[in-house]
This record gives C-alpha cells, sequence and structure tokens, in this order.
C-alpha cells in the first residue's frame, strides 16, 4: 500500500502539488490524458528547475481564453460525471468544497455559486484534478503532510491586493496546525491548503507513518525566498506491517439471481472497495445461497453498506473491524520485444519477495501478441530477473 508524504519546505500550491508528485513519478503525459476527458481547453508546460541548487520540476498552466462560468456547482457537475477514478473524483470535488465554502465565508457567497473566475478555474481544475490523478497513478491510498507554512505581505488578487496569506488560505486552515516563517510573500495558496486538507482530512503533521521509502520529487514555486527554499517535497513509500483500516461487509442472499450479484460485486469494486467476492453458503434448511463480501475503508462503511443493499435488496449487513498484515509493494516495468508490462514487487523488512506482471497489461500483450497468457507473464518474469528489476 502506498502513502505519500509531503513535506512543504517553502509552502503549497496547486501546481508545486502536482508538480511534486510528477517529479516523484507519476507520468505526466498519463495525467494529461486523463484530464483531456473533462473537456477543459489547457496546456500543461513542466520545466526542470533548480532551487537553491535542488533539481526539481515547476508547473506552467495555461488555457485559451473561454466564456464558461465556472462555479462550485459546475465544476462539481463537471468532475462527478467524468470518467475518472471514484477516489480521484471524491478527493478532486472534497478539495473544490473547501475551497469554495472559504470563499464563500470570506466574500459572503453561497459556496454552491462560488465563481472561480475563468482562467483561475481552469488553473486550479487542472492542479487539484491533475494531483488527484496523479496520486492513483502512484497507487497513493494515503496521504500525510507537514504544517503548512505561512508567509506575510500583500498579493495581488481579481479584486485588488489582499494580505498574505489570503483569507480564503485561512478559513481553509481553521483548525488545523500551521507554521509561521519570516518570509513577505505568499507561501500557502487557497488551493494547495484546500487540497492538502482534503488528503490529509485537515491533520497536518510531521509524523509521516513508518514506510519503505520508494521514491521523491520536488516541485518548485515561483517566488523566491530568504529562508527556506521554495519547495514542496513528496516522499512516496510502501507502508508494511499491521493495518487495521478495514471493516469487513458480509450479507447472506438467497433471494437475487447470479446477473444481479455479479453486477452488485462490480459495483462495489468501481465504488472503491479494495476487494468484493461472493462465497456460495447453505442456509437454513439446506437451502443454497450466497454470501456476499466486501472489503471496505472504514471511511467509507456506510456508503458502501448503502451500495450493497441497493444492488441486491437485502435489509441488513454485517461489518467488522479486519485486521491485515500487508507487504511493502512498488510497481516497475520491463520492456519485452512486443510491448511493456508493469510488474508489482512485494517486499518484506525491505527485502523483494515476490515479483507478479500486471494482469491487465499482459493480458493486452497477450492479445496484441497473439502469444498465450502463460507464454507472456513467463516473458515478463524472465525480464524482470534480466533487467535486475528485484
Ligand atoms: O480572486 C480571489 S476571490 C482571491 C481570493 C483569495 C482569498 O484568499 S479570499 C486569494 N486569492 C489569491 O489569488 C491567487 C491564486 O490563488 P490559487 O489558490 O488559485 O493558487 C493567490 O495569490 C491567492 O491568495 C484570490
Ligand atoms: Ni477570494
Amino acid at each position: 500500500m502506498s502513502h505519500v508524504h509531503f513535506q512543504p519546505i517553502g509552502g503549497a500550491a496547486g501546481d508545486m502539488t502536482l508538480a511534486a508528485l510528477v517529479h516523484a513519478g507519476a507520468p505526466l503525459e498519463e495525467v494529461s490524458a486523463v484530464l483531456e476527458g473533462l473537456g477543459v481547453g489547457f496546456r500543461i508546460a513542466a520545466e526542470p528547475a533548480q532551487v537553491n541548487g535542488v533539481g526539481s520540476l515547476r508547473l506552467a498552466v495555461g488555457c485559451p481564453p473561454e466564456r464558461v462560468h465556472r462555479d462550485f456547482r459546475a465544476v462539481r457537475e463537471m468532475i462527478e460525471a467524468s470518467d475518472l477514478p471514484a477516489r480521484a473524483k471524491e478527493r478532486a470535488v472534497g478539495a473544490f468544497r473547501r475551497l469554495a465554502v472559504a470563499e464563500g465565508r470570506v466574500h459572503g457567497r453561497d459556496p454552491e455559486e462560488v465563481a472561480f473566475h475563468e482562467v483561475g478555474a481552469v488553473d486550479s481544475i487542472v492542479d487539484l484534478v491533475g494531483s488527484c490523478v496523479a496520486l492513483e497513478l502512484l497507487g497513493a491510498e494515503t496521504v500525510s503532510c507537514g504544517p503548512l507554512p505561512l508567509g506575510g505581505g500583500v498579493v495581488r488578487a481579481a479584486h485588488g491586493p489582499l494580505p498574505a496569506p489570503g483569507p480564503a488560505t485561512l478559513e481553509i486552515l481553521k483548525g488545523s496546525k500551521v507554521r509561521w516563517e519570516e518570509e513577505r510573500h505568499e507561501m500557502t495558496t487557497p488551493t494547495g491548503a484546500a487540497l492538502l486538507a482534503e488528503l490529509t482530512g485537515g491533520t497536518f503533521t510531521d509524523a509521516a507513518p513508518p514506510m519503505t521509502l520508494r521514491s521523491v520529487g520536488y516541485g518548485a514555486g515561483r517566488a523566491r525566498f530568504r529562508g527556506v527554499p521554495n519547495l514542496l517535497r513528496a516522499v512516496v513509500g510502501e507502508l508494511e506491517g499491521v493495518r487495521g483500516d478495514l471493516v469487513l461487509l458480509e450479507a447472506n442472499v438467497d433471494d437475487a439471481p447470479g446477473e444481479v450479484l455479479g453486477a452488485a460485486v462490480e459495483r462495489l469494486l468501481d465504488e472503491g472497495a479494495p476487494d468484493a467476492w461472493l462465497e456460495p453458503i447453505f442456509m437454513k434448511r439446506g437451502r443454497g445461497a450466497y454470501k456476499l463480501c466486501a472489503l471496505a475503508p472504514a471511511g467509507d462503511l456506510e456508503r458502501l453498506a448503502r451500495l450493497l443493499m441497493r444492488e441486491t435488496g437485502t435489509l441488513g449487513v454485517r461489518h467488522h473491524p479486519v485486521g491485515r498484515t500487508v507487504a511493502g509493494r512498488r510497481t516497475v516495468e520491463v520492456e519485452l520485444p512486443y510491448g511493456r508490462c508493469r510488474v508489482k514487487v512485494g517486499t518484506l523488512d525491505g527485502e523483494d519477495f515476490i515479483a507478479a506482471p500486471e494482469y491487465a497489461d499482459a493480458l493486452r500483450l497477450a492479445r496484441e501478441s497473439g502469444k498465450p497468457l502463460s507464454r507472456v507473464y513467463a516473458d515478463v518474469r524472465v525480464a524482470a530477473e534480466r533487467d535486475e528489476k528485484w
């Protein structure tokens, strides 16, 4: 299970977050391809930067002039109607909600109707949605972040000069631990604060969980600070060991056809259950039936239990917290004469113990090359050994 810990050394903004995740290994072309599905016109330029000698990435988002009114309601509907992975949608909408609620409080507006100015809207959509997609590409299930730094001085905004930190930034961070730095610059923007507050649930701490380090990325800010490098660092790692963050949902069903049960399993998986399956059982008086089981992240218990009831018609769902011992894992890639395939490598106590070809990639290669799936698996394993990927 992957975890990303952000260190907001010089602060955080939406573009710095996306830049740090891309620099840590999330492929920008894949992020852009998913964003194109939203139908907003944009360009992203990624330029390598040196901040106090540290190699990093700086992103610039541009967009053609557009005449679309984008308030929170419109942005939310656009994200919800998209093909983004369920968790990326939830995270992105949650971040926009925090931004809209904060702006609404500052400017005395209904959050639903807070307008994101056209150019700023596309910028924020690319930064926020892009970061959530990048987290999916890195497989990040959990995120932590150190306390965000707040600078000072004045920033130029659409309505004139504003005090830094922006009033919206402070609204978003109410209830969260922050850090004050003696810089006459804005260090954390409303967009950066909203995204990181959503990803961490508003708890900012330097205490990252123990992990096996996989990659590190640096997102560069634009201003030059006197006291700290203007960088946001993303540290990506694998958590391993005992975890107690899942709940097992179970329901015995004896009156639903197989297609309905199969569809329920698919929906549960699509909606964020890490696993879902059916077990044949015998109920009272020897009646054959199925037990529908799903693992749910603790925070999604109610939503997934309701989904299970709606899909199967069952009137109740049992749930139990489940502990699990998990291995660390990372994804590598191998090149075969007929295409590329990802390989999941499992680690225990820092040592690799298994390398498993990614089923979806191997199946695609088998279909494209006409080779049996078992042959593709064998070729992938040989290539992984040959290239010392594990
Ligand atoms: O334009 C508006 S309404 C605006 C409001 C605020 C408040 O804090 S309220 C702040 N700003 C500043 O605009 C830039 C861009 O912010 P992003 O979050 O989109 O990166 C930044 O300097 C904000 O402080 C604008
Ligand atoms: Ni504002």
